[in-house]
Formats: C-alpha cells, sequence, structure tokens
C-alpha cells in the first residue's frame, strides 16, 4: 500500500517558496517564490536579494533613513522578480506561489509573463493603497488568486 502521510502540490511549492526565502538577506521581510506549470513542474525559483554584483555588506538593509538611497527599497530584487527573470520555460498559463501578496510592482511583471494563478500565503500589507493598486490590476488581467495556510518557516506577519 502506498504512503498516506505524503504532501500536497500546494504544500510541495509553497514550501520551496519558503525554502528560498530562507536565502534573502532582507532583516525585516523575507520573501519566497516558486513559479510552476500546468504539467506541475517547477520552472522558477526566487528570493529577495540585491541584484548580482551588489555586495550583501555594501548596501542597506533598513526600512528607513534620512534618504531613500540609505534604504533598501531602491536596491532589493523582489522575489517574484527574481522566478521570473530565473524561468527557464514559458510562464504562460502557469502559478507562483509565492509567501507573501504580491506588491504592484511585480504585478505588473506577473501580468505581462502570462501567470494565471497567485497562490500566496501572507497579505500583511493588504492595508496599503499599493496593494489595492496590485489587487486592481489583478482583477483586471483575470488572474485568480487563492490565500493558503502554510506551516511556518519563514513569519512574515
Ligand atoms: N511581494 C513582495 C513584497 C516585498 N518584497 C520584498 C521587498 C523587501 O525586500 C521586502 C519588504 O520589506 P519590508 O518593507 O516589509 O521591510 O520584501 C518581495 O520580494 N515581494
Ligand atoms: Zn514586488
Amino acid at each position: 500500500m502506498k504512503r498516506q502521510k505524503y504532501i500536497s502540490w500546494d504544500e510541495y511549492f509553497i514550501g520551496v517558496a519558503q525554502l528560498s526565502a530562507l536565502r534573502s538577506k532582507d532583516p525585516s521581510t523575507q520573501v519566497g517564490a516558486c513559479i510552476v506549470n500546468t504539467d506541475k513542474r517547477i520552472i522558477g525559483i526566487g528570493y529577495n536579494g540585491l541584484p548580482s554584483g551588489c555586495e550583501d555588506d555594501e548596501f542597506p538593509w533598513e526600512r528607513e533613513n534620512k534618504s531613500i538611497v540609505d534604504t533598501k527599497y531602491p536596491y532589493v530584487v523582489h522575489a517574484e522578480a527574481n522566478a521570473i527573470l530565473n524561468a527557464t520555460r514559458e510562464t504562460k498559463g502557469s502559478s507562483i506561489y509565492v509567501t507573501l501578496f504580491p506588491c504592484n510592482e511585480c504585478m505588473k511583471l506577473i501580468i505581462q509573463s502570462g501567470i494565471k494563478e497567485i497562490v500566496y500565503v501572507s497579505d500583511k500589507y493588504s492595508e496599503t493603497d499599493l496593494h489595492k493598486a496590485a489587487f486592481k490590476m489583478m482583477k483586471a488581467a483575470n488572474i485568480s488568486y487563492r490565500q493558503i495556510n502554510a506551516s511556518e518557516v519563514v513569519k512574515n506577519d
């Protein structure tokens, strides 16, 4: 008889996203993403981090500072963007598993890359205007979405 307590596809793919998030150097929010095609093949993974050549120890990780130039925000590549850039196959029609609901900028990339489903864990920024903008674009682009519970490898709340 086959083993009964194996994990579901959702648990598997969000688990890969959570594992990827553990690579992030961001001290406050670690995000992981995993793109899965209609054959249930992982075609791209990513986490939030600096672009190649930008050393983790030489750039700021602060959220606030006198100038935005001395914060992380101008530099970090978001997890979803990295997953899309890393994709090894056609992303059209695929799903993205992400530990945090995509921001407005990532939503634009998700739409333009033809991803059709967003599966996420946390939506801790749901009250912000940029989240509302992301949601509005997602609905307009007919992308489906669902929030899932995931065992907490990475805490994002
Ligand atoms: N969907 C998202 C949203 C945010 N990120 C990254 C960008 C930053 O590294 C971090 C957010 O930092 P916080 O403002 O919470 O201190 O998460 C992402 O990769 N994907
Ligand atoms: Zn983003």
